[in-house]
């Protein structure tokens, strides 16, 4: 019998394309020596061309998921996806603050990626739940890690080099989360991809060439499971920040495509190089 591996949680929403979501969360975590745990948030109807349905748990069985979780199992570390309504991130802000996740005395990091759209644009979050993920959860964030297009919904800046990621990064912190990873991979123009990790003074800048795929579902999702994952092992955010960005590249890489749309990136990467190894 093994020993219990560190373990961490995922707070988000299904995809039943398995490319998003907590799908990709608990691949990543896999990938990262974590054992994942979830509490589901939504059921989306989605594949690789887009969402076309979806279904919210009620906030209290999203309470109560994270509590039976937290309670029994214990995580090192946890991280949220697809919130989809205020009424549920009411719930979680008031749930991580009961089991400690976040940011008060012995509490275990938080994650927070506000995702708001999927990649064809439909929209995982109601309008008016936008305030609440500034307001009750960046608070409570040891890390905020929002794309380009969620940038310009939580703080009204579009980005469009260096000096706006800059910008952009500094007005998150503002908003309470102790470190802000702006994540660059929206910005297509660009040779490079560059995410940028800021805590209020200091800037952490990882930076690698564009790989040249359309197949990228996932991406945001599996960097900050692997960040998450990290942090339950006991790492530094930044440390935490530069594991996952290594991991993330190789998984962008080894991306494939599925359906007749956005096909994945591949979270169990390090599966394929072991399956190689073994032929
Ligand atoms: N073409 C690419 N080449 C290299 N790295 C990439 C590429 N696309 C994405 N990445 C890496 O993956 C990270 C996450 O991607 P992105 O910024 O698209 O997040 P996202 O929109 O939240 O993803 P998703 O919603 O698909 O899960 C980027 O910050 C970058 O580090
Ligand atoms: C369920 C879900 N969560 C997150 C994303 C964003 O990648 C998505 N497309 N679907």
């Amino acid at each position: 019998m093994a020993e219990t591996p560190p373990r961490a949680l995922t707070i988000a929403g299904s995809d039943s394309g398995g490319a998003a979501g907590l799908e990709a969360d608990l691949r990543a975590m896999t990938a990262c020596g974590v054992h994942g745990c979830v509490a589901v948030t939504a059921v989306t109807v989605q594949n690789s061309l887009g969402v076309s349905g979806v279904h919210l748990v009620p906030p209290e069985t999203v309470a109560a998921q994270v509590r039976a979780v937290v309670t029994d199992i214990g995580v090192g570390a946890a991280k949220t996806g697809m919130l989809a309504s205020r009424e549920i991130i009411d719930a979680v802000a008031d749930v991580v603050d009961e089991v400690g996740i976040g940011r008060g005395p012995g509490a275990v990091p938080f994650v927070v990626d506000p995702v708001a759209a999927s990649m064809a644009g439909e929209q995982l979050l109601a309008d008016d739940a936008m305030e609440a993920i500034r307001t009750r959860l960046f608070p409570r964030a040891a890390l905020a890690t929002p794309n380009l297009d969620e940038v310009r919904l939580l703080a009204g800046i579009t980005v469009t080099d260096a000096e706006t990621a800059r910008e952009a990064a500094r007005a998150l912190h503002a908003m309470g989360p102790r470190y802000v990873l702006v994540k660059g991979g929206h910005l297509r123009g660009s040779p490079e991809v560059i995410d940028l990790l800021f805590d209020g003074e200091q800037t952490w800048e990882f930076s690698g060439p564009r790989i040249d795929t359309p197949h990228v579902h996932g991406a945001g999702d599996a960097l900050a499971s692997a960040t998450c994952a990290a942090l339950a092992r006991g790492a530094t955010v930044p440390d935490a920040v530069a594991a996952a960005e290594r991991y993330i590249r190789r998984a962008v890489a080894e991306s494939y495509p599925l359906g007749a749309g956005v096909g994945p990136v591949s979270p169990l990467w390090a599966i394929d190089d072991a399956l190689r190894a073994r032929e």
